[in-house]
Order: C-alpha cells, then sequence, then structure tokens
C-alpha cells in the first residue's frame, strides 16, 4: 500500500473560506483533476484501520465489519424506525446497541477496553440517547447543528456512564472528542437536575470543570457555549475580570450552573472571599478534571489537592470525572482513591499516540544541525502550513522566533510571559492563518484543538512519553491525517527512549540502533538528565555577535557622554 501518499495526500492544505493565508509558500497546491480524485478516492479505501483511531467518519465501515462479522442481517430499528439501514443516500445508517454480543463487537472494532462492575452498554448513535435516557431534543439539535453526526469511540462508551451518574476513568488518544464525551452527559444531567427540582434552585452551581490551563479552558467553554444554546443553562469561564466584577462571590451568589476553570482561578476565588461568605459545594453534583494527569502532577498536585479537599471531603453525591490522553498508572492510583466505585474506560493503548499521526525522529548531530534541518525542510516544500513548533524554554522559543522571524514564515511565539490579551490573540490569528507557524513552549501542548495542524515539530525532545504524545497530538485530530517531526542530537539519546516506546506501542518500526537502545537495560543507561542544557539558538557567529555588542556599549557609552555634557 501506497502509504507515503495516503499520509501526506490527507495532510495537504486545501484552502479555506475563513482562511485568508495564502499557503502557497513554499510549495504550490496542485489542482487536483479526475484522475487524481478517483486515486485519493482509492486510497482512502486502503487506510488502514491501524491509522483510522477516529472512528466517526468512518461508522459505515465499522458497521460493514459489524455485519460482515455476524455474517447475517439482524433488523434493528433504527431512529426512525425504520428497519431498512439503508438511507435515500444508500449510506448504512448507525444501529441500537442492544444487546452484549453487539457491545462486544462494537468495542473490538473500537479498541475500547472497559473494566469495572455493572458497565452500561455503549451507544451506537447520538439518537439512542433519546430512547435510553430521554434526551434532551434542543441539546441533540444543537449537537447535530454543530455538526456532530455520530459519537466516536470514547462517546460511544463514556456518555452512558456518566448518564448513570458512575465516576469514571477515561483515557482515549488526543483529538479524538473527549471534549464532548463530557459536555453532552453533563448538561444533560444538568438539565434534568433543574427539571425535577430535587433541592437544586435553579442557579445553584452543579457542575465544575478543571482544567490546566486558561487556553483549553476557553476552548471548553466555547464548545458549553454552543452545545447549551437555547438550553436556559449559565455556564462561564472562570477569569480573574469576572471574579473581580463579582466580588469573588460568583458562587456564593448562585449565578452560574456549570463554571468551567484553572485551578489556579478556584483557588483564588477561594481564598479571597469575605469572612462572612463560605461556599457550600453540597449542591455541586458532577466534577470533570480534563488533562487529569496533568492536573495530578507535580506542577499543579497542590493547588488540585486544595481543591478536592474542599470539594469532595463529605459531599458523597459528587459524581468525579477524569479525563486524559494520557494516565500513567500512579496517576490512576491516586484519582481511584477519590472514587467511589469508578469505570475505566481506555481507547486503543494507553500510553500511545493518536494512530492518524505520522511520527518521524530526525537526527541532527548537533544543536546548529537543528536550524539547518528546519531550512532544509523549508526549501524541500515539507514545510507545510499550519505548523507548531515546541521547544524546553521560553529563552529557546524567543530565540528561534528570531531566527526564523526574517524566513518570510509568517512566524509567532507564545510562552507564559506574554500577557492574556497577547496570548489570545496569537492564537485567534493562528487559527485565521494569519499566522503559518507557531513556536511555544509546552503552555500549548494540551488540549488546543487547532483544526488541521498540518505539522508538529519538537526542536527539543519533550522530557516525557506523555508530553510527547499531547504535543504531537495538536495534529491529527478529529479524523484528520497528522505528522509529528522530532529533532535531537547526541545530547538527547537517553530522553529519546520514552518516545521510542511510544513509537513501538504505535507499531512504527524503529532503525536497528534505536531498537538496541530501547531494549538497553535500565542498570546500563545513563540517568535520564532533564531540562537538558542546549546550546544557545543562532546562526550569527560569535565574532558578529561580540562586534554588535561592542557597538551597543559605543552607543550607550556615547549616550551617557552627551547626557553628562
Ligand atoms: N462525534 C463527533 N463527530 C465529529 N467530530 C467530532 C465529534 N466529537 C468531537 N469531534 C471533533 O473532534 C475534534 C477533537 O475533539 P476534542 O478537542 O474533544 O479532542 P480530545 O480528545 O479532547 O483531544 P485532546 O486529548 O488533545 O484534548 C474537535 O474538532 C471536535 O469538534
Amino acid at each position: 500500500m501506497d502509504i507515503f501518499r495516503v499520509l501526506t495526500r490527507g495532510a495537504s492544505l486545501k484552502k479555506s473560506k475563513d482562511l485568508i493565508t495564502d499557503y502557497s509558500l513554499p510549495t504550490q497546491n496542485k489542482k487536483t483533476n479526475k484522475n487524481d480524485s478517483r486515486k485519493d478516492k482509492l486510497l482512502d479505501n486502503q487506510v488502514s484501520k491501524e491509522i483510522d483511531f477516529f472512528k466517526t467518519n468512518k461508522f459505515k465501515r465499522k458497521l460493514d465489519e459489524l455485519n460482515e462479522e455476524e455474517q447475517q442481517d439482524e433488523d434493528h430499528d433504527d431512529i426512525n424506525n425504520n428497519n431498512n439501514n439503508d438511507d435515500d443516500d444508500g449510506n448504512i445508517k448507525p444501529k441500537k446497541i442492544t444487546t452484549e454480543d453487539e457491545a462486544k463487537k462494537l468495542r473490538k472494532l473500537n479498541k475500547s477496553k472497559i473494566t469495572g462492575d455493572d458497565i452500561p452498554l455503549p451507544i451506537g448513535s447520538f439518537h439512542d440517547l433519546i430512547s435510553r435516557f430521554e434526551m434532551n431534543k434542543q441539546l441533540l439539535l444543537n449537537l447535530e447543528q454543530s455538526g456532530f453526526d455520530l459519537p466516536t469511540a470514547i462517546q460511544s462508551e463514556t456518555i452512558p456512564i456518566s448518564l448513570f451518574n458512575r465516576d469514571l476513568i477515561a483515557c482515549a488518544p488526543t483529538g479524538s472528542g473527549k471534549t464532548l464525551a463530557f459536555l453532552i452527559p453533563l448538561l444533560q444531567q444538568i438539565i434534568q437536575l433543574k427539571g425535577n427540582g430535587t433541592g437544586n434552585r435553579s442557579n445553584t452551581l452543579k457542575g465544575l470543570i478543571i482544567s490546566p490551563t486558561k487556553e483549553l479552558s476557553k476552548q471548553i467553554y466555547e464548545v458549553a457555549l454552543k452545545l447549551s444554546k437555547n438550553l436556559n443553562i449559565n455556564v462561564t469561564l472562570l477569569t480573574k475580570s469576572l471574579n473581580s466584577k463579582y466580588k469573588n462571590k460568583i458562587i456564593t451568589k448562585n449565578k452560574y450552573e456549570l463554571i468551567i476553570t484553572t485551578p489556579l482561578r478556584l483557588i483564588d476565588l477561594m481564598n479571597n472571599l469575605d469572612s462572612t461568605d463560605v461556599i457550600n459545594f453540597q449542591n455541586l453534583k458532577f466534577l470533570i478534571m480534563d488533562e487529569a494527569d496533568k492536573l495530578f502532577d507535580k506542577n499543579f498536585i497542590l493547588q488540585t489537592d486544595e481543591i478536592l479537599s474542599k470539594i469532595v471531603n463529605g459531599n458523597s453525591n459528587l459524581q468525579k470525572l477524569m479525563f486524559s490522553a494520557t494516565i500513567p498508572s500512579n496517576i490512576e492510583e491516586i484519582a481511584k482513591s477519590i472514587m467511589i466505585n469508578p469505570l475505566r474506560v481506555i481507547i486503543g493503548h494507553k500510553e500511545a499516540a493518536n494512530e492518524s499521526i505520522e511520527q518521524k525522529l530526525i537526527y541532527t548531530g548537533n544543536e546548529e544541525g537543528k536550524l539547518l534541518a528546519i531550512r532544509q525542510l523549508i526549501q524541500q516544500g515539507e514545510f507545510k502550513p499550519p505548523i507548531i513548533i515546541f521547544l524546553q524554554s521560553i529563552t529557546r522559543a524567543k530565540a528561534l522566533y528570531n531566527e526564523l522571524l526574517y524566513d518570510n514564515l509568517r512566524v509567532e511565539v507564545l510562552h507564559s510571559e506574554k500577557t492574556q490579551y497577547q496570548r489570545d490573540q496569537i492564537i485567534e490569528n493562528f487559527k485565521k492563518g494569519e499566522i503559518w507557524c507557531l513556536i511555544c513552549t509546552d503552555v500549548l501542548s494540551r488540549g488546543l484543538d487547532f483544526k488541521k495542524i498540518n505539522l508538529v515539530i519538537n526542536y527539543d525532545v519533550p522530557l516525557t512519553s506523555q508530553d510527547y504524545v499531547h504535543r504531537i497530538g495538536r495534529t491529527g485530530r478529529g479524523g484528520q491525517i497528522g505528522k509529528a517531526l522530532t529533532l535531537y542530537t547526541n545530547q538527547d539519546n537517553q530522553l529519546i527512549k520514552p518516545i521510542l516506546n511510544v513509537m513501538k506501542q504505535n507499531n512504527i518500526e524503529l532503525q536497528p540502533w534505536l531498537e538496541k537502545l530501547v531494549e538497553e537495560k535500565t542498570s546500563k543507561r545513563k540517568k535520564i538528565k532533564k531540562n537538558i542544557e542546549r546550546k544557545e539558538i543562532s546562526t550569527v557567529p560569535k565574532i558578529v555577535k561580540q562586534k554588535k555588542r561592542q557597538k551597543l556599549e559605543m552607543i550607550q557609552a556615547s549616550k551617557i557622554r552627551k547626557e553628562n555634557e
């Protein structure tokens, strides 16, 4: 199979109406002729199951396979009580999953592993939710109007689990639809609570979503807003300005039923209450932790712990749900300790990257070689925007930005030293296509859903396999095909080992010497040095820098002289 053509074809960027950028640099988009499109169709059919992780648009194939396996036609009512499974266009309509046997087959195809007691049946379509859970029709309409017709693998499993009020640990690949997997049931549950009036006055806080970064929280908020259109649910994003507008009384004054926040913003609110105010979290029914493993890592654990101690303790009715593309076992243990009889959903391999991402390592020898590699990609027409480049520190991100600024690439740099306004502007411009190449630190590695990112480059090797999975997960989302390149030098021999393991999980063949590195016994390996000290990113020779510095010093000295005269 011409896998390379399949992958590169999917990665080429069609200009969309709202993209105002001409992406013709560095290579022109070829016009496709009829033959090409026929070839593309053929290639489409060749896309193997392995790179077809995002099952949404492939439901037809999935059902074909289901039918094949069954080797008999099972007539189930579809959403319209139509016994004929074909619609007018000849597409097969999704089935209802009504038996354990059907569930088993669906799970096999989706590579879903569910563990725990009393596992509910998955859903075969969103319409399944009407008969099984009296799903709100407006919510369903909002879903359809946003263009979501069929549930992805993670949504099939976790929506019923959430609606049965079960605690949940869910792990599914990047870009596979986890946001809707928690938002759909959450909104439905809030509607139900409001409807039956079980002591929940209309605006009391019912649902809380915590995510590690402001950007991700904002993104979840935007999806939640769209999905809750005409549902009469008050949703907000906790921000500094909102906290000050309501004088930290957003929760105590029952302003919103669903709040989306970062840990820091929530703690800020809780710590700045008036002495007379006490937040009562007893009405809070749903706690969702997105990028849960991040929220439990060393940078967030203290904040998370503080929040959980105030929210979870004594609230036995609180449903707790955790989502991420990576959940290491130690974090899972901590998560379980605050849950009651949780269910565990794993789609695919727990520590693998999304299978629709082509992963490559590029050995550059030394630091200077990395810049050369980037320039070579540009020359060879491989640097096709939109592109995200990750580096290990703010200083390095700025330095690379300064280097690429003059390559006519419409490049920008984003890191935590930028103001929130600048960060929002950069993201907006990147989404619009005004910025082609976004250079950043790990601040953007988690959760962000940029459409059709063509290429992710790890200019610096990420420190953990989880960082790697999330960074490269900015491409290959929502059923698209993506490409990820990781540049490495002699310094990185140990650091790439976790990456090699991820690649192995994804069944990517490694060169023999890399394979050897993976197999090397732990005792033989040097201790992995985190935060590698790297040579400065610059193509300016030392002598030129020295002269520049001297010139600058002379100008400053002359200024001082003039001031003193
Ligand atoms: N059922 C669906 N049908 C079609 N597209 C979907 C569906 N569910 C989600 N998507 C789209 O898939 C993309 C990725 O979804 P989302 O951002 O929720 O991924 P994720 O699993 O949370 O990724 P990450 O692990 O990186 O946070 C989004 O653009 C979203 O709109």
